[in-house]
């Protein structure tokens, strides 16, 4: 199989997780045969610099001719000040919007030999296996009004029906394919798009009687992630509450390094990245875990390009070098090998190689 991958490396460790996982993808291109074209874009602080904007048109171009599009992160203090549409983070956005990448999954998986890290006692973290659902491209990230003076401010909350119900219905059929457990997160107790959002949940549920659902409020779905983390299965949520709830998900396997994600649009072309920012506190020092990045190329392996075996080749290696005993700085205190960015990517490559 022959694909051409956008690769949008960003900012801070958004390059170096970025470089992992390609290195990742060419060598399961040597072991199955697969041959992968990397044609490099510009997005964020990177581009903001170079262009004057956060997604250049050439980005956008590279991107419409590729078959996915590989992003390791965008942002950092250069940029903090900058008016909101010369942000980094602006770009992330318009992509996201452009190729109408409404469904992020981005999955929470604990790993035995990290757990000791895990601030949740071992036995409450250790068989967590989820995945949130969150609405990407709507609610308020993008509603319109948007803007401050110095006295007030404006942000808008808004959801379309087809909206709520193109990720519901993702989320379901994920549920029917996993432990048939859903979670659909809301503040309907407040918000008058919860109420949208609640409604539409029961009238998809109608057409999945194998699913068992139930709604949680955002507020208690913030404790019982932390509490008893395992129950969960899938969480399906709106914008601004899965981006909230996937870091302190994030947690409970010991590092928000550790989480990948896939953003998809409805026919399956897909953006692949780690679920983490560009880290400016460790960036350039060859010290950023490479896991989230890695297991985002072995989503979209799975999802844009149906190449499951070699997914799950990804997905085993890692698993194996971090059973093994090695990890990343942030897990310095648990005794384990301490390694660099790029002699976990090599580890996780030789074991992938045999
Ligand atoms: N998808 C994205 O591009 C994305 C996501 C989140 C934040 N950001 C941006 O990144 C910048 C920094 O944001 P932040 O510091 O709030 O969040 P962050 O995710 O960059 O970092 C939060 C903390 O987690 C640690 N961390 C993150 N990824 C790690 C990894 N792979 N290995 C080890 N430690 C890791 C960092 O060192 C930091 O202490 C901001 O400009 C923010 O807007 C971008
Ligand atoms: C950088 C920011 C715009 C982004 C978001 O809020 O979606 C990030 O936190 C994420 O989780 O991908
Ligand atoms: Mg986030």
């Amino acid at each position: 199989m022959k694909k051409q991958i956008a690769v949008l490396r960003g900012d801070g460790i958004g390059k170096e997780v970025t470089d992992a996982a390609i290195a990742v993808l060419e060598t399961i291109g040597r072991r199955f045969d697969h041959e992968f074209e990397w044609k490099h874009g510009l997005i964020g602080g990177g581009a903001i610099d170079e262009t004057g904007q956060p997604l250049p048109d050439e980005t956008i171009q590279l991107c419409e001719q590729s078959d996915a599009i590989l992003l390791g992160a965008v942002g950092g203090p250069k940029w903090d000040q900058n008016p909101s549409h010369l942000r980094p983070e602006k770009g992330l956005l318009q992509i996201r919007k452009h190729f109408e990448l409404s469904v992020n999954l981005r999955p929470v998986k604990a790993y035995q030999s990290l757990l000791a890290v895990s601030p949740l006692k071992e036995d409450v973290a250790k068989d967590v296996d989820m995945v949130i659902v969150r609405e990407l491209t709507g609610g308020l990230y993008f509603g319109e009004p948007s803007h401050h003076d110095d006295k007030n401010a404006v942000d808008t909350l808004l959801y379309s029906r087809e909206e709520i119900e193109r990720v519901v219905v993702h989320a379901f059929e994920l549920a029917k394919q996993r432990r048939g457990k859903l979670n659909s997160v809301d503040k309907a107790n407040v918000l008058e798009s919860s109420k949208l959002w609640r409604k539409v949940v029961e009238d998809v549920a109608k057409r999945y009687p194998e699913v068992e659902y139930e709604h949680t409020i955002v507020d208690a779905a913030a404790m019982k992630l932390i509490t008893y983390p395992s129950t969960f299965d899938v969480i399906v949520t709106e914008n601004m509450f899965g981006d909230i709830l996937s870091d302190e998900a994030s947690v409970i396997t010991g590092s928000l390094g550790m989480l990948p994600s896939a953003s998809l649009r409805v026919d399956g072309f897909g953006l692949y990245e780690p679920v983490h920012g560009s880290a400016p506190d460790i960036a350039g020092q060859n010290i950023a875990n490479p896991v989230g990045a890695i297991l985002s190329a072995a989503m979209m392996l799975r999802s844009s390009f149906g190449l499951f075996e070699e997914a799950d080749a990804i997905e085993a290696a890692v698993q194996k070098i971090l059973e093994a005993g090695y990890c990343t700085s942030e897990f310095k205190n648990i005794g384990r090998e301490v390694l660099s960015t790029t002699d976990m990517t090599e580890k996780i490559v030789n074991e992938l190689e045999g």
